[in-house]
């Protein structure tokens, strides 16, 4: 892992017992990125260098923020520890109404809350050991002041309508702008969306795999709130529960001011914001993909992960008890398929 740019030290990693490969990083003109990221043949990670995608943000400090971004309700998830896992309220709601019989419990790892902006930075500025950790991650929508909004119309959208275009990603559904804490982590999960995940200020390291590492990421069952969320703590990893996780090899970077990571659709990511490095500010532009102009075979690892996702559904639609879907998934397939 090279820290070319000596802004950051190894030290404020976190440490990983994991099979790490770099992350390549090409100038955003140069036509190995689209070779990269193109569905066809690799659609892999890969940092864009020097594009203008957030140059209009660069001035995005916390007091320009404070100033600037008006006085909304913005979502704030709090943690008690450094991890901030996703869950799907919706999911949650069907548990304790117990859609899914009454053996399903659910235990929230975080809250969210609705901050304003001021209080969420003095919060940030006076937080002390042993106080919950902030995470803001807010949709850039009409409550923004005006001088953000010219902002955000200043992206570089040409570029980014660009890849959009190129690649067949379908619509734009949403910028999502986090400020986290430092040393915040999202815990490994992937997302059925195309990234261009723009850093604006601050480090953060994205430890990323591919769609094939599947089985040995173990993602909770689809039904379940941490749907699309590894099971395997990667601080502490079990592997008596999870033992293909020691075979997972992923990719690594760090990416800092001005790096455009691409996360490709159903790709793993993991994301931290480096220890001991301050807050960090990013905001990632998340793309639908876009129709199967045409289905080709062999099918792709994230359209198998698409396959078994609908067959997870189905069975849980059908069973209703979660506990009897492995039951027939494995009197299906054990002695038949294996
Ligand atoms: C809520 C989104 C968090 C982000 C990861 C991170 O920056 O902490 C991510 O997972 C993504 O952009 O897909
Ligand atoms: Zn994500």
């Amino acid at each position: 892992m090279s820290n070319e740019k000596k802004q950051w030290d190894p030290s404020q990693l976190r440490k990983y017992d994991i099979s790490l490969e770099q992350i390549p990083r090409y100038d955003y003109c140069d036509p190995r990125v689209d070779e990269i990221m193109d569905e066809n043949v690799r659609q892999k990670p890969v940092i864009i260098q020097n594009s203008n995608v957030v140059a209009s943000a660069k001035k995005w400090n916390l007091d320009y923020l404070e100033k600037y971004m008006g006085n909304g309700d913005y979502t704030v998830f709090l943690s008690r520890n450094h991890k901030f896992k996703y869950y799907d309220d919706k999911k949650v709601a069907k548990i304790n109404n117990g859609d899914m019989g009454k053996n399903v419990e659910f235990t929230q790892p975080t809250k969210k809350v609705d901050m304003k902006l001021p209080e969420f930075l003095k919060r940030l500025k006076e937080w002390k050991r042993g106080d919950d950790r902030l995470y803001l991650q807010q949709g850039l929508n009409n409550t923004v002041g005006p001088e953000i909004v010219r902002d955000f119309l200043n992206f570089d959208w040409d570029f980014c309508n660009g890849k959009q275009t190129k690649h067949n990603w379908g619509p734009l559904t949403y910028n999502l702008l986090l400020i986290a804490m430092e040393g915040n982590v999202t815990p490994c999960h992937y997302d059925e969306q195309q990234n261009l995940f723009a850093q604006i200020y601050g480090y953060k390291r994205c430890i990323l795999f591919p769609p094939s590492q599947f089985e040995c990421l173990y993602p909770y069952p689809v039904y379940h709130p941490h749907d699309r969320q590894s099971m395997v703590d990667f601080d502490r990893p079990d592997y008596s529960k999870f033992p293909k996780f020691k075979e997972a090899k992923g990719y690594e970077a760090v990416i800092g001011p001005g790096d455009v990571l691409y996360i490709p659709i159903y790709w793993w990511h993991h994301i931290e914001s480096l220890m001991r490095g301050g807050h960090t500010i990013t905001v990632n532009f998340w793309y639908k993909d876009g129709p199967n102009s045409s289905i080709s075979y062999p099918l792709k690892d994230y359209q198998k992960v698409a396959i078994m996702r609908n067959i997870e559904k189905m069975l849980q639609d059908v069973l209703k008890d979660p506990r009897e879907v492995g039951p027939l998934l494995r009197t299906m397939v054990l002695g038949r398929f294996t």
